[in-house]
């Protein structure tokens, strides 16, 4: 069982296949640290733990987008400092949301249920992009505009937009959940800062490049009511010079999955991965429902819960 600050390519692959070794799970879902194809070379099973760090993650986003749009981190320094001398109409004003746009860049599983946190909980408006349809999402948002308009409250409305530039133009609040891979990697860079608003939020919970930081620490100077909630970085642990200084981040240690209950299911699941495998166990049929094997009070399913490469390597699918 590995972790994701470890990268795993075609030297540990063959020295774990010369060893042995059939299985190996990260205990994480992204799993850009591993060189499949070099799994699949060796015939090793690749595991990720999907599902159990959903809301967990999103509730991170959803904390850093109302943090930075509210200046709380900057507020409670500036309380903490003994800098306070009263009520003040312009102290730390910020963004309202509600109403506003909420930009999703990667609507799977963290960007939807984050985008239904930020539409249900702050009433915004959504745009999204993604390679693929979110339908499940854009069902919720109409029935849910439909039901704020049965009560009298302006309904909130959601477009899938055509390019990922129309959504940076539209955000007002904006958060990244793509997978980290070629596609991604800078997905945020200079010309991209640039068409984003002026007040803008932007949020990063996936990886840290998917945003090219040091465009990223030049926009925040330049920009000063620009502000962003960062829980990742391009060369964790470390942060682009500059970062730590702009009052205008709000930085926190790669801790959006850190709630107890989903860093037990995150070993649970990479522990049931390598256990399963070597059991012979088949691959469990919906990685996304991952619940089952996380119930105290029954043992879990004999199949392992979640093998990326399960087709490669064709593996059995669970019949359970
Ligand atoms: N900060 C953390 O602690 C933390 C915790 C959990 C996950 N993550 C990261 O979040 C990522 C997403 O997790 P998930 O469970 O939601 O995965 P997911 O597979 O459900 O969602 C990823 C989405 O990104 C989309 N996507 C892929 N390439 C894209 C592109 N070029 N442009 C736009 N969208 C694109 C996919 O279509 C998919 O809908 C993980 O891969 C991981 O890197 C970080
Ligand atoms: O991909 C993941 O699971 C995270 O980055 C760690 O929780």
């Amino acid at each position: 069982m590995l972790q994701l600050t470890e990268d795993w390519g075609e030297a540990l692959f063959s020295a774990l296949s010369r060893a042995g070794g059939k299985a190996f799970s990260n205990m994480a879902v992204g799993y850009n640290n591993v060189d499949v194809n070099a799994a699949n070379k060796y015939g090793v099973a690749v595991g990720n733990t999907p599902g159990v760090l959903t809301e967990t993650t999103a509730e991170l986003a959803a904390s850093l987008s109302v943090a930075a749009s509210r200046r709380i981190v900057e507020a409670d320094e500036f309380m903490r400092a003994g800098l306070y001398d009263g009520w003040l109409p312009h102290l730390f004003v910020g963004n309202l949301l509600k109403g506003q746009t909420v930009g999703v860049i990667g609507a799977g599983r963290i960007g939807s249920a984050y985008a239904r946190m930020m539409i249900e909980g702050f009433k915004m408006n959504l745009i999204y992009y993604d390679l693929y349809q979110a339908t499940r999402l854009e069902k919720f948002v109409t029935a849910y505009g439909e039901f704020l308009k049965a009560n009298g409250e302006q309904p909130v409305t959601w477009k899938r937009a055509g390019s990922m530039e129309e959504v940076l133009r539209e955000g007002d609040v904006i958060s990244l959940h793509p997978i980290l891979d070629k596609t991604t990697y800078h997905l945020i860079n200079k010309e991209r800062l640039s068409i984003m608003k002026k007040e803008a939020i932007l949020v990063n919970c996936s990886r840290g490049p998917v945003v090219d930081e040091v465009a990223l620490v030049e926009h925040l100077k330049e920009n000063p009511m620009f502000r962003v909630g960062l829980d990742v970085f391009e060369d964790e642990p470390y942060m682009k010079p500059g970062l730590a200084d702009m009052k205008n981040a709000i930085v926190v240690p790669h801790i959006a999955s850190a709630s107890k209950w989903t860093r037990e299911g995150m070993a649970t699941l990479a522990a049931l991965n390598v256990l399963g495998k070597i059991k012979g166990y088949p691959v469990w049929s919906n990685p996304n429902n991952v619940e089952p094997f996380l119930n105290e009070n029954s043992p879990p399913p004999a199949a392992c819960p979640s093998i990326v490469n399960a087709k490669n390597l064709g593996l059995t699918a669970s019949k359970l």
